[in-house]
């Protein structure tokens, strides 16, 4: 199989079915800007959705074959490690995915451009210091890759991206198309996302790091106004179409199949994450009565934000971050935990605090 020539875009989309697509873009268009009602309705939309980043992170994650849970991600961050070395890996990649989602939301808020070289720091932060670390971390590709059967050779590859001395010109290509204001927005996310893939722009972290460029960039196109939205979960439920219609890109020239699912993708998604983000409001709004009651303080609110920051913790980190004394910091513990808001998971022992839960959120992003 020869390297791949990317179609240049934009699209010839003159024999395109545009009634099929239009009532997908409307479906999924009327979904998002309902979700996005949702996060304008959130005084802090990044505190209250924390804990959904980090599923993202796991979710996006598992469709590379990086397999941990919630549970144990939530766990290594309150400093409670599983023995297995590899499940640890595992675990710091996750992290390091949800690091790279903060770092390239503060750049763009900070109203820094949406370039390549944003995106090839986006690419650093995701496999620094782990798996691919060698691979030339933030750098495009030098070598040519293919997509196939786990360590398969380049003859049984299934798909064989642009071969590396025409990157630079299909990635100009990419970044110029997405800053056109003559495409719907949602065709022009799917656009560049498949596009992106089908680059294949490095030697690791391609598909990750075009997954965490799908929020940034309905933000960028005004769809989002807080650049949060989780789509990985239905990409994950549908790994093999996923991948599939990508394939189809390549091999038929099939633009629309592809379009089509990824409308799909959104439209579900963000009724998934509408109702989720929902049910966070929810509890927040039902706990901060309670928790204000029950801290009896001015610290009420940072307590509460404290405590959807990270529904499992080390009571000392609790302490820090909610700027509370050791003696404060134990006497909401307490008192949280005879209102059965808060659970112990780890009694504390010598040196180590005790690791409580929240159990309410952390049942909530798990189901
Ligand atoms: N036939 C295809 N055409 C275009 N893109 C594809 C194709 N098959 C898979 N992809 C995309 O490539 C991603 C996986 O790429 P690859 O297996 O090379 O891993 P990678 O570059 O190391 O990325 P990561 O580290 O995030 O797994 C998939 O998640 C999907 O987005």
């Amino acid at each position: 199989m020869d390297p791949y020539i990317p179609d240049r875009l934009p699209l010839d989309t003159s024999n395109w079915n545009w009634e099929s697509l239009a009532l997908k873009v409307s479906a999924a268009s009327a979904s998002l800007a309902y979700y996005n009602g949702i996060l304008q309705s959130m005084v802090n939309p990044t505190i209250f959705l924390s804990p959904l980043e980090t599923k993202e992170a796991i979710l996006s994650s598992h469709i590379e074959g990086t397999i941990t849970t919630l549970d144990e991600v939530l766990k290594y961050e309150a400093d409670i490690k599983p023995d297995n070395e590899s499940r640890q890996m595992d675990i710091i990649e996750v992290l390091n995915y949800r690091q790279a989602t903060h770092y390239a939301k503060e750049w763009l808020q900070r109203g820094l451009p949406f370039t390549l070289p944003f995106v090839n720091s986006i690419q650093k932060e995701l496999i620094s210091g782990v798996r691919g670390k060698d691979k030339n971390p933030g750098k495009v590709r030098r070598e040519q890759v293919w997509i196939g059967p786990k360590n398969c050779e380049i003859e049984a590859a299934t798909y064989v991206p642009p071969e590396p001395l025409s990157l630079h010109r299909y990635l100009a290509n990419l970044f110029e198309f997405i800053e056109s204001d003559a495409i719907e927005p949602l065709i022009q996310t799917a656009i560049f996302h498949a596009q992106f893939e089908i680059i294949h722009p490095y030697m690791d972290g391609n598909g990750r790091t075009g997954r965490i460029l799908i929020p940034l960039l309905l933000w960028h196109k005004n769809r989002l106004t807080t650049p949060l939205f989780y789509l990985s979960e239905y990409l994950d439920d549908n790994r093999d179409e996923y991948v599939e219609n990508l394939r189809f890109v390549s091999q038929n020239k099939d633009w629309q199949r592809w379009i089509r699912f990824f409308l799909e993708a959104i439209d579900v998604q963000a009724k998934r994450n509408a109702e989720k983000a929902s049910q966070v409001l929810a509890l927040y709004e039902e706990m901060k009565d309670r928790v204000t009651r029950i801290s009896n303080s001015p610290y009420g609110i940072k307590v509460l934000d404290t405590l959807f920051r990270m529904p499992i913790f080390r009571s000392t980190d609790f302490g820090k971050l909610a700027e509370l004394n050791a003696q404060t910091m134990h006497r909401m513990i307490t008192r949280f935990k005879q209102e059965k808001i808060l659970f112990t998971l780890k009694e504390p022992s010598g040196r180590s605090p005790e690791i409580l839960l929240f159990t309410k959120l952390y049942d909530l992003i798990n189901s």
